[in-house]
């Protein structure tokens, strides 16, 4: 790490003061400038001059300290230089988490002003000469209940298999702020990301008034996903919405290429509205006036206001059917369940329109004229585009873990996670099925056959392209016990009378039923910004644990039909001070001993990690124990439960 930041900072200095450059580090930057120099674009800004010179120091954090105008770039290069890397960086994310802890107080001076949030996004924008820079760019604006993630990513794919270089804004993160940030498919780098961090935040605070605070978290990061994407100088910007549409601070996006809506459906109530119909209406103010517009099969309700919206804008909307799986030539969706077909189509009309429409279609796909097929880069990008924690399986072998394809997690591992965010009745359902399709392969009894050699052979029959297939197999691998353990948290405005039911009814349709449910609070929160290798706090005597026991007896009460009135008065509320004991694993219902606040069915674990150290434990001390463990209820669980097993 260190030789590298040494690298680094001299050729930044190089870039400054007109050093030669170090070619070896261009590749690593791999900037692209109108000027034909190889420095970020950030370094040359002539209006970038700050009254305040940003001083590190290892007790005191970042701090300002007046000097006569120097450039501000060259006080964050003197910070970077001053301080490691990974503690400029906990600064940034402790500058981050300020905006949060502002915004949550209702500092009013923070989320008020006399400007509303658009016009505050504006002058943001105008403050760091952003504003004719983000009207030059090309993008796909994506606004939808659930899929925007995921659609906005098949995006980012395909036009990067089309050769373009892409920008990528999505929210929220799982491990790393950084990965918001896409450039190229890849999450920014530290370095550029503190480069273009501190740009602007010092930019903005010189420029702090009462009518223009700071802005909040996700404002800010809004405007810093445009200023790296006008600075890395990408071909196509694509900008997943944070909520809503109409009031997201994306929409300052005036005239984009092409908008998205995804799947509709009841969530943000608090802010969207009680209906359909008004978060509909939120979403459509994302459309732009004569702007081509797609979205998918929506319930009427819904697609009556999108259409009316669009009437009135004069937008040409589009309705898009779910992609055919035969039009991938025999590929998979590299993103499962079969909620990403439709995701698949959306973005597919997406890229086609936005290929169209600034003049590359014709040139690149002149010659892939049938209609029906996909351009080869299609595929390659519908095939290979990835994102974290959305239907994701990773098999842990506890001291090592890996990534594999599904057919592999389903047939080798003792410990595996099926990680899914969903936190909304709609996707909560679509995860319960692909859960439910994806454990399926584990749960084929053995069958014995006679192979042409006349050698008995085990067979194991596994689930794979959505067809039943015949694989030879391990006799061990049969004789394994298989647990589905459910692991959830969702946060506290979420309704788990919604989510709980749905989840267990949908898998019990297809034959899924959960042994166990652990409810464990997240690591993450809302206040604080991390990245992977901020410190987990291991300090768990002072959780509370409420929530997570009121969402144990909603388990009990929906699976198990016990009176939670009893369980009220007889529940342990101030904590759960260990992990289970091993035999809990084994236990049926009839151990339950409500009165004593004991469940033979679930558990309230007071950490994350000690869940993931119990439930190794489990696997290591029964070699014939294999638990599947299915995460969800919250991206930030999702996240936190790959930050601890990718220790
Ligand atoms: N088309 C869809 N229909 C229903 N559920 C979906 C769909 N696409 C994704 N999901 C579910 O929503 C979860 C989040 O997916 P994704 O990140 O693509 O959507 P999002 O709109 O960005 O969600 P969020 O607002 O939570 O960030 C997935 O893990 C999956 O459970």
């Amino acid at each position: 790490m260190f030789p590298a930041l040494i690298h680094t900072i001299t050729y930044l200095k190089g870039g400054i003061f007109g050093v030669p450059l170090f070619h070896k580090r261009e590749s690593q930057f791999s900037i692209r400038t109108p000027w034909g120099l190889s420095f970020p674009p950030a370094y040359v800004d002539t209006h970038s001059l700050s009254r305040r010179r940003k001083i590190y120091s290892q007790e005191k954090g970042f701090r300002y300290q007046s000097m006569e105008k120097p450039e501000s770039d060259v006080a964050i290069i003197d910070y970077l230089q001053d301080a490691p890397l990974s503690d400029s960086y906990e600064a940034a994310l402790e500058a981050l988490s300020s905006l949060v802890r502002q915004q949550k107080h209702g500092d009013q001076k923070t989320i008020g002003g006399k400007y509303g949030k658009l016009d505050r996004m504006r002058m943001y924008l105008k403050t760091l000469d952003l504003e004719e820079r983000v009207a030059g760019l090309k993008i796909i604006h994506v606004a939808g209940t659930k899929g925007k993630g995921s659609t906005c990513t098949f995006c980012e794919a395909i036009l990067r298999e089309s050769g373009f270089r892409t920008g990528l804004f999505t929210s929220p993160h799982l491990i790393d702020v950084r990965e918001r940030f896409r450039i190229n498919g890849v999450d920014i780098s530290e370095v550029k990301f503190l480069l273009y961090f501190w740009n602007c935040w010092n930019q903005l605070k010189e420029h702090e008034t009462e009518d223009l605070p700071m802005p909040p978290l996700f404002q800010f990061l809004t405007v810093l996903a445009f200023k790296i994407f006008v600075c890395e100088q990408v071909d196509v910007s694509i900008i997943e919405v944070g909520l809503g549409g109409r009031n997201d601070s994306t929409n300052v996006i005036e005239k984009p290429v092409v908008c998205g809506i995804t799947s509709l459906g009841m969530d943000h109530t608090e802010t969207l509205g009680n209906t359909i119909g008004q978060i509909a209406s939120h979403k459509a103010g994302v459309f732009k006036h004569q702007i081509p517009a797609f979205t998918v099969l929506q319930v009427s309700e819904a697609m009556d206001v999108l259409q009316e919206n669009a009437r009135e804008l004069m937008v040409p909307l589009k309705v898009v059917e779910p992609l055919d799986s035969k039009a991938l030539n025999g590929l998979k969706l590299s993103l499962s369940g079969d909620h990403q077909f439709s995701n698949a189509g959306l973005a597919v009309s997406l890229c086609k329109t936005w290929l169209q429409r600034t003049g590359n279609w014709e040139k690149l796909f002149q010659k892939d004229n049938r209609e029906a097929n996909l351009p080869e880069a299609f595929l390659r990008g519908l095939s290979t585009a990835h994102i974290s924690g959305r239907a994701q399986i990773v098999h842990d072998s506890s001291s090592s873990i890996s990534h594999v394809s599904p057919e592999v997690a389903e047939t080798s591992g003792d410990l595996i996670f099926y990680l899914d965010g969903a936190h909304s009745p709609e996707s909560i359902e679509a995860c319960a099925k692909w859960f439910s399709v994806a454990v399926k392969g584990n749960n084929q009894s053995p069958s014995l056959v006679l192979s042409s050699s006349h050698n008995i052979e085990n067979i194991n029959v596994v689930w794979k392209n959505g067809h039943v297939q015949h694989e030879k197999c391990n006799i061990q691998e049969f004789n394994k016990i298989s647990k589905k353990i459910l692991l959830f948290n969702c946060m506290e405005v979420r309704d788990p009378q919604i989510l709980l039911p749905r989840l267990v009814s949908t898998c019990a349709s297809s034959g899924t039923f959960f042994s166990k449910a652990i409810f464990v609070p997240s690591i993450s929160t809302y206040n604080k910004v991390t990245s992977g290798t901020s410190v987990v706090p291991s300090d768990i005597s002072s959780k509370d644990l409420s929530w997570q026991f009121s969402l144990q007896r909603l388990w009990e009460r929906i699976v198990h039909g016990i009176d939670t009135d009893l369980l009220e008065k007889s529940t342990k509320m101030d904590g759960a001070e260990t992990s289970p004991h091993r035999e809990f694993l084994y236990e049926d219902a009839s151990n339950c001993s409500p009165s004593n606040g004991y469940f033979a069915c679930s558990a309230v674990i007071p950490s994350l990690p000690l869940t993931i150290k119990w439930l190794r434990d489990c696997v290591r001390e029964n070699p014939s124990l294999r638990l599947q463990v299915l995460v969800t209820g919250s991206l930030h669980l999702v996240g936190d439960v790959l930050k601890v097993i990718r220790r």
